[in-house]
């Protein structure tokens, strides 16, 4: 596979200072060949410094969200430029817990991005379909609409697209490898087509999913799985044997 793999770690609403300690001294210890993968940790806002100070440096550190405005009266709001004042350049953005819980529609989130990526974030943008919309066999009808609003990006360098079936997130119903394999080379396909052959041979797609250490080598097999954003597994030290898992199969 010519696509250096993307493994992420997303915490979403868990971690400590004491934690963050516990962990990076794990992650750090932890002896693999970083070279060949990006990882990337991405804790809640109020913990970006502390990870980032206490992670291994050939590590990234990612926000799970920020706002399409510069600054102004938006409460409770993270803008890009105060990620990067912070040493944060990338940020996860559409993941379906910000669709679904929080009601961002897809123009926003395709909004978030086009701003983050013209501010110079990198994004890892998550679409996926509910198990209701695969049942209805929606499934490529939906992630063409979640794509929709970022077809017209000029530069595809700066993303990662993670596709994570809603019913699959948390829930331990991991996709199998051969569904993975079908929704990623959909996702391909829909690139080259709509995009460019290029962009569509040098965009990782990452798979999430309720990922553990005991499926990601099957998962990380399949030509299209490029890597995975891992939820529950990455608030455990098993996180570095999905990291390993997909470096032995490089
Ligand atoms: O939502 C996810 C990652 O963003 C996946 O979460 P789980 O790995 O806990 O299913």
């Amino acid at each position: 596979m010519s696509r250096k793999p993307f493994i992420g770690g997303n915490w979403k609403l868990n971690g400590s200072k004491k934690f963050i300690a516990e962990m990076s001294k794990v992650f750090n210890e932890a002896e693999l060949d970083s070279e060949k993968v990006d990882v990337c940790i991405a804790p809640p806002f109020v913990y970006l410094e502390t990870l980032r100070n206490a992670l291994r440096k050939d590590w990234i550190v990612s926000a799970q969200n920020c706002t399409e405005k510069p600054k102004g009266a938006f409460t409770g709001e993270i803008s890009c430029g105060m990620l990067q004042d912070i040493g944060i350049d990338w940020v996860i953005l559409g993941h379906s817990e910000r669709r679904h819980i929080y009601k961002e529609s897809h123009e926003l989130i395709g909004e978030k991005t086009k701003k983050a990526l013209e501010n110079g974030l990198s994004v890892i943008f998550c679409i996926g379909e509910t198990r209701e919309e695969r049942e209805k066999n929606l499934t490529n009808q939906v992630l063409i609409e979640q794509l929709a609003p970022i077809k017209d990006i000029p530069d595809w360098t700066n993303i990662v697209i993670a596709y994570e079936p809603v019913w699959a997130i948390g829930t331990g119903l991991v996709a199998t490898p051969a569904q993975a394999e079908e929704a990623h080379l959909f996702l391909r396909q829909w690139f080259s087509e709509n995009i460019s052959t290029d962009v569509s041979e040098k965009l990782r797609i990452i798979y999430g999913g309720s990922v553990k250490p005991q499926n990601s080598t099957e998962l990380i097999k399949k030509p299209n799985v490029d890597g995975f954003l891992v939820g529950g597994a990455s608030l455990q030290p098993g996180f570095v044997e999905i990291v390993k898992n997909v470096i032995k199969n490089l």
